[in-house]
């Protein structure tokens, strides 16, 4: 991988960067957050993610004092600003089970800080204007993001506002579902996952990453990502089997190669060109490169310095 820039630390060495004994999570929260993510190994947790803590623990000290001394300097009243983590990568690489696991960790490892998470698929616009665009097959590419509300989003938990609606997006009904939102109250810590993070839209003066105080890009070879698309097909059928309102219904009752061929091709020509179009070009814009080999292990990891 050309990566300019970047040290590259193999696991091995990255694991010893943080000893297992000074693991600051008790063996209950440790349960409890394999409870929550169970495709997540333990392994992972110690060797990849406790690192990557203590140097998010070390920015965002960094960050706290800067904003300090800036108000302080400026004679400026003393005020919180989030600080914003962005988390970028393919679909299916697994963003939100990174994204999810980090916010877990973050919560139990500092309890007084509240941290939390949004994706942008509830950004996208919903499918009905998507038809009305005409660019329904292009899910997932920048046009199909309603980019300046994610940019307004970001900007009013940036200056402080309180109880912010996010819209909500289902894979199960392949849609932003009408009134229900999630809401982002003042956090701290806030996780922004989604494949457009590290996008410059041709149309923005600001940017989404503008926004970010850190940022990460899950990373793996196309082939494996494929691999874990259509087995997270393959579960998303499951579900569905008995639910006919369920998007995957229609997949679920074709015979089941029918259904793979299908997934396959969706793979191809939308989420595989994406990647190579539009998300790959942003991978050297993050501040960590998190990058996974069979079976989801974390391998290598990049760290700008
Ligand atoms: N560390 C992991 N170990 C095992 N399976 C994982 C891991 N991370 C993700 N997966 C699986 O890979 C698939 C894609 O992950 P997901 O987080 O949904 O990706 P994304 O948010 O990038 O689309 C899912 O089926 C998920 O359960
Ligand atoms: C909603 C998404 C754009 C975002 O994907 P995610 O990173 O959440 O997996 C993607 O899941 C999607 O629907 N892509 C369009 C083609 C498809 O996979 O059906």
């Amino acid at each position: 991988m050309e990566a300019q820039g970047y040290f590259e630390f193999k696991r091995e060495d990255w694991q010893n960067l943080a000893k297992r004994a000074e693991l600051p999570l008790t063996t209950q929260q440790l349960t409890d957050i394999k409870a929550l993510n169970d495709q997540i190994s333990l392994e992972d947790v110690q060797d990849v993610y406790v690192p990557l803590v203590r140097l998010l623990q070390k920015k965002y000290a960094d960050f706290e004092k800067w904003n300090r001394d800036k108000l302080d300097f400026l004679q400026l009243p003393v005020k919180k600003t989030p600080f914003i983590i962005g988390i970028s990568g393919s679909v299916a690489v697994g963003k939100s089970t990174t994204a999810r696991l980090l916010q877990e960790l973050l919560s139990s490892w500092f309890t007084s800080l509240k941290t939390q998470l949004i994706t942008t698929d509830g950004f996208l616009y919903p499918t009905a204007e998507l038809k009305r665009r005409n660019i329904l097959n292009r899910k997932g590419f920048p046009e199909s993001y309603d980019m300046k509300s994610l940019i307004k989003f970001l900007s009013d938990v940036k200056s402080g506002k309180k109880e912010i609606k996010v819209p909500k997006y289902s894979h199960q009904v392949y849609d932003i579902v009408e009134n229900e939102f999630d809401t982002i109250d003042q956090p701290d810590i806030l996780i922004v996952e989604g494949i457009n993070v590290l996008q410059l839209p041709a149309n923005e003066t600001i940017y989404v990453s503008d926004f970010f105080d850190w940022s990460i890009y899950v990373d793996a070879d196309a082939n494996l990502i494929e691999q874990w698309f259509l087995e997270r097909f393959g579960v998303l059928l499951d579900t569905a089997f008995h639910d006919p309102t369920n998007y995957y219904y229609k997949y679920a009752k074709l015979p089941r190669s029918e259904a793979f061929e299908m997934a396959h091709k969706i793979w191809r020509d939308i989420n595989l060109k994406n990647l190579e179009e539009f998300i790959l070009p942003t991978r050297f814009r993050a501040d960590i490169i998190l990058h996974k080999t069979t079976g989801h292990v974390m391998d290598n990891i990049l760290v700008r310095v």
